[in-house]
C-alpha cells in the first residue's frame, strides 16, 4: 500500500513529520511519503522522505508569475506530485496540462477526483494514480473506506474500466490502520491523507499506527 501524507498548510514541523516518514517507511512493506508545503519541499527531500509536490500548474518556463513549474519541484527534491486536489481544483484542460507538465519532469502523478465519475476522467488523462476523495468527508475524522465503501469500489471499477495501469488511491478521514486495510479490502492500492498525522500530537505513532496492520 501507497501511503501519502499531505500536509496541506497544516502548522506541524515539515521536517519533522518528514523525519517520522523516513523512518516509518524504513520499518513497513508499506510506502509512505509525504507533501509539504512548496516551499518546503527542499528541506523535507533532504532528509531521506520520499517527498511529493501539492500541485504544479500547466506551464513551461516562462511569463507565469505566481506559478509552479514542475522542473522547480522537481529541482527541489520532489519525485511526484498531486493534481486537482480538492481544495485546489483545476478546468479539465488544465489537469490535463498539469499531468503533462509533471510528465515533462519525469514526477510520478496522482490526480484528485471528487467521485468516480470523475475519476474515470482523470484516469482518461494517463496519470500514475488518482486518488478519489469525497469532499463532504475530508478532515473529518472519518474515514471514506468505512463511511463511504462504495465510492471507493466504485472508483476502482471506473478507473479499471479507463486504463487499468492507473493505480486507485482513497482519501478523507483516513487515520488508523484499520482504515488502511478497509480501504486495501475495497481494491485501493493506496491511502492519501492529512490531518490524521498532521494534527497529531505525535505525528511518527500516528504513522506507525497506519502501517502496522500491514
Ligand atoms: O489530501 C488529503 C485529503 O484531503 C484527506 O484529508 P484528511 O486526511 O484530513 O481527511
Amino acid at each position: 500500500m501507497f501511503v501519502l501524507v499531505n500536509l496541506k498548510t497544516y502548522p506541524c514541523d515539515p521536517v519533522a513529520v518528514a523525519e517520522a516518514v523516513r523512518d516509518v517507511n524504513e520499518d513497513t512493506d508499506a510506502r509512505v511519503a509525504v507533501a509539504p508545503q512548496a516551499t518546503h519541499i527542499e528541506r523535507v527531500a533532504e532528509t531521506g522522505a520520499e517527498t511529493w509536490a501539492q500541485h504544479v500548474d500547466p506551464i513551461e518556463h516562462g511569463s507565469n508569475t505566481g506559478h509552479t513549474i514542475a522542473e522547480s519541484v522537481a529541482d527541489a527534491g520532489a519525485i511526484g506530485t498531486l493534481i486537482n486536489h480538492s481544495e485546489q481544483r483545476r478546468k479539465l484542460a488544465d489537469i490535463d496540462g498539469a499531468v503533462q507538465a509533471a510528465q515533462r519532469a519525469d514526477l510520478e502523478t496522482v490526480v484528485c477526483a471528487n467521485n468516480p465519475a470523475q475519476i474515470g476522467a482523470a484516469a482518461a488523462l494517463g496519470p500514475d494514480a488518482v486518488a478519489v476523495e469525497p469532499p463532504a468527508l475530508i478532515g473529518t475524522g472519518t474515514p471514506v473506506s468505512q463511511a463511504d465503501p462504495d465510492i471507493v469500489e466504485d472508483a476502482v471499477e471506473a478507473a479499471e474500466n479507463v486504463d487499468s495501469d492507473v493505480s486507485v488511491l482513497c482519501g478523507a478521514g483516513i487515520s488508523t490502520g484499520d482504515d488502511v486495510v478497509a480501504a486495501g479490502d475495497l481494491g485501493a492500492e493506496g491511502v492519501l491523507l492529512a490531518s490524521g498525522v498532521a494534527k497529531a500530537d505525535d505525528p511518527q505513532a500516528a504513522l506507525e499506527d497506519l502501517v502496522e496492520p500491514l
